[in-house]
């Protein structure tokens, strides 16, 4: 496996949560402490993409959205631009259970421009590895204000790798107080 950067994208409006996602407590640890032990296992170029002081008493790099509002496409293209590796895991801050041995299936194949899990509901487009070669694109996305994911997944030539049921737990995305209730009291 090629030396790799991961980017956490820890910005947007939280407001199905009504407070900072990255900050909430799963197990009494902070969610974005958990991604990090996950991004740890894979690199030592950690960033975290976000507009907010609150993450400032982690000792990692923490850059602001170039492109402010721009949902989490504006957020990889501010990841692949501070990046110093060509390719760049892009995780969401609401997946407290990621762990990085799954995360390092992403890399198995080292050639493709984006990489992304699916489970047999959904695929993931924030648990995935992009290229560098991407940037162009998700830069005229952002300026036609095209910024769904699947629709620019669809527009690149991205590789889908499909997790089977047991181990797709660990993309439980979490972005109400009712799902953070739940995971924490199970
Ligand atoms: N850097 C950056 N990250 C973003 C932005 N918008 C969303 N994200 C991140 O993308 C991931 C998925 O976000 P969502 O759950 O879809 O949206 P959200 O805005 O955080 O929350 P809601 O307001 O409840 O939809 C999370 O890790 C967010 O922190 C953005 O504009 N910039
Ligand atoms: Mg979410």
């Amino acid at each position: 496996m090629n030396d790799v950067s991961v980017a956490i994208l820890c910005g947007g409006r939280s407001s199905r949560m009504q407070s900072e996602k990255g900050l909430v407590l799963y197990n009494g640890i902070p969610f974005i402490e958990h991604i990090i032990a996950a991004a740890k296992e894979l690199s030592k170029d950690i960033i975290l993409i976000t507009n907010s002081t609150d993450y400032d008493y982690l000792p990692f790099e923490k850059r602001k959205d170039i492109e402010i509002d721009k949902g989490p496409l504006g957020g990889i293209y501010t990841a692949l631009t501070y990046a110093k590796h060509q390719n760049c895991l892009i995780l969401s801050c609401d997946i407290p259970l990621i762990k990085g041995s799954l995360l390092k299936l992403l890399f198995e194949n080292e050639n493709v421009t984006a990489t992304v899990f699916k489970d047999t509901d959904r695929t993931h487009p924030l648990i995935g590895c992009y290229s560098k070669k991407l940037m162009t694109k998700l830069k005229v996305a952002i300026e036609k204000h095209e910024l769904k994911m699947m629709r620019f997944l669809d527009s690149v030539d991205a590789e889908f790798i499909t997790i089977d049921d047991h181990r797709s737990e660990q993309f439980r995305n979490i972005n109400t107080v009712t799902a953070l209730n739940e995971l924490n009291n199970k």
